[in-house]
């Protein structure tokens, strides 16, 4: 049977290469592993479609202003997942610079997860969310895994990366993002593997959604 309890949902915030996605994934996993089903949601998926753009321009986009997102279609998408019901969740590919042609259908869950650069930046957004965290990486290790990360998987040239970071992805840290920081619940140093992060959050969360501890 479905339960009729709105589902948990916590957002999680920091900068891009911060490790937000692998502090995420790590939770799931924790969860997971005790029988909780979690389901996670990224706020790049409601990057702006850009479809009848040329790729020239796609390429000069700043991809670190809330502009860029589709926010009032993420705050429905909350909105029904919270009244338990279906979403048509949105993909994106970061090689194109736009989203693909097929959405997927998610179910609600009762633990619901959204990572994303900008969700602390949106007040609007913030009714949704239970629980805000900020993952809190100095910039030059952001910078580095970014360098990694981006040149293997988002078919990114060093270059790029490089020229990117200087003319957006750092300023736009600094005038949007980590003044974010201060609408936070939780800020996590060192990003993706603070284990001790993970099982303080875990068990936290655990007990909101079953009333019982991870160990009972
Ligand atoms: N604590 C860490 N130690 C080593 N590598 C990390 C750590 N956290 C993240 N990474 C790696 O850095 C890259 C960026 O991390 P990711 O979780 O994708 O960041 P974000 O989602 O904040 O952009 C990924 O390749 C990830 O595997
Ligand atoms: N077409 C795009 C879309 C986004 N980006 C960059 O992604 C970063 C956010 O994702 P993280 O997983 O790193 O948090 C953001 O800083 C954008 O610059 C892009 O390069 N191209």
């Amino acid at each position: 049977m479905q339960s009729t309890k709105k589902p948990i949902i916590l957002a999680i915030s920091g900068a891009s290469g911060s490790g937000k996605s692998l502090f995420t994934q790590n939770l799931q996993l924790t969860l997971e592993k005790h029988g909780q089903p979690v389901l996670v949601l990224q706020e790049d998926h409601y990057y702006k479609t850009q479809d009848h753009v040329p790729m020239e321009q796609r390429i000069t986009t700043n991809y670190d202003h809330p502009d860029a997102f589709e926010h009032d279609l993420l705050s429905q998408h909350l909105q029904d997942l919270s009244n338990s019901k279906s979403i048509d969740y949105p993909s994106y590919c970061y090689k194109t610079h736009t989203r693909l042609k097929k959405a997927q259908k998610v179910e609600p869950s009762p633990i619901i997860i959204i990572e994303g650069i900008m969700l602390l930046t949106q007040i609007q957004l913030f009714d949704h969310f239970d629980f805000k965290v900020f993952v809190d990486t100095p910039l030059d290790v952001c910078l580095m895994r970014r360098m990694l990360r981006d040149t293997q998987e988002r078919g990114r040239s060093l270059t790029s990366v490089a020229t990117q970071y200087e003319q957006t992805v750092k300023p736009m840290y600094h005038k949007f993002i980590r003044p974010s920081k201060n609408f936070a619940d939780l800020i996590v140093p060192h990003g993706g593997e603070n284990f001790l992060a993970v099982d303080v959050l875990s068990a936290y969360l655990f007990k909101q959604r079953n009333g019982n501890t991870l160990d009972d």
